[in-house]
């Protein structure tokens, strides 16, 4: 990453508002905000559920966030950065309106279309604002899509599998779609498998993307994890990452944060803002 780009310490804390932060992801990054010096929590959303109201404090770790569920009230705080982890239905809704205000989007809700990343690109260009969407955060998920796409250049034929938890409301993951749009920059569409092969059980072949399959599997117990096999003439590749924690996706969610603070313009993947 281009030191000049990050925030420094001298500087004034940067102001954060999370959007879905009583979720599994949201209640990480409030604890985030918490440990870390140079960032302050300013406010938060999450959906009231049954037996909670509107209006309630609720605690996170040792922080008290105040819940509701109009993202206005929270921007007209005057948030620097929004960080969205809520649901593919209202990531597009949440980030246009953060852009609105004013607010630089980090976002790592998954579902977005590759239409909608361009438009909410253009509003960030227009606002003269950074942006980041980032489908995973994981330092070392990163490092697995980027060297994926390299290997697929020498060793074309492979599979993605991604394993997730089963609590999971989209498939394929963000993640498997970002590692598929890395291999296509990298090699040609490649059909896979005998070319009449036919599906007696459908799905059995998983999902079909520029030439490679994708297979979801969701099991309780599993946080989010990642294998690309890869095969060649006598030769077997396996390129793996797995999320044990939700605290992995942290160190890339506050680099992401300090990032859009210097940055005009949105980007798509943490790839984008570590020096590779
Ligand atoms: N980019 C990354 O590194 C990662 C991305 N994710 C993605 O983040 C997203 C969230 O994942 P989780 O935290 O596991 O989900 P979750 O279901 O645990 O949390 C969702 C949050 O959104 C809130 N929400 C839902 N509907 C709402 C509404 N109508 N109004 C206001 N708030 C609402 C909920 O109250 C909750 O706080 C998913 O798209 C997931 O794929 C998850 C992990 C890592
Ligand atoms: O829902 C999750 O949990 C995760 N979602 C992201 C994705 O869809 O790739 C990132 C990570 O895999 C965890």
């Amino acid at each position: 990453m281009d030191a000049s780009r990050s925030h420094r310490s001298d500087m004034a804390p940067i102001k954060v508002a999370v959007a879905g932060a009583t979720g599994r992801m949201g209640q990480e990054v409030v604890k985030l905000i918490q440990r870390e010096e140079n960032l302050t929590l300013v406010g938060a959303t999450a959906r009231s559920k049954v037996g909670q109201d509107v209006g309630e404090v609720i605690r996170i770790g040792r922080v008290e966030v105040p819940l509701t569920d109009s993202l206005d009230d929270v921007l007209a705080q005057g948030p620097d950065v929004l960080v969205d982890f809520t649901t593919p239905d209202l990531v597009y809704e949440n980030t246009e309106k953060a852009i609105s205000y004013g607010v630089r989007p980090v976002v790592g809700t998954t579902g977005l279309t590759e239409k909608e990343i361009q438009e909410l690109d253009s509003r960030c260009q227009e606002a003269g604002i950074g942006g980041i969407i980032a489908p995973n955060f994981a330092i070392g998920a990163v490092l697995m899509m980027v060297f994926t796409a390299k290997a697929a250049r020498y060793m074309p034929h492979l599979e993605i599998i991604e394993m997730h938890h089963d609590r999971k409301l989209d498939a394929p993951s963000g993640t498997a779609l970002k590692t598929a749009e890395l291999i296509s920059q990298e090699r040609q569409e490649l059909k896979q498998g005998h070319p009449e092969e036919k599906e007696t059980l459908e799905g059995a072949r998983g999902g079909y993307k520029d030439g490679y399959r994708v297979h979801s599997v969701r099991l309780p117990g599993l946080v989010a994890h990642q294998e690309v096999l890869f095969s060649d003439a006598g030769q077997l590749l396996t390129i793996r990452h797995d999320s044990l924690h939700r605290e992995s996706f942290m160190p890339g969610v506050k680099l992401a944060i300090e990032d859009v603070m210097s940055r005009r313009g949105l980007v798509y993947g943490l790839e984008k803002i570590l020096d590779l």
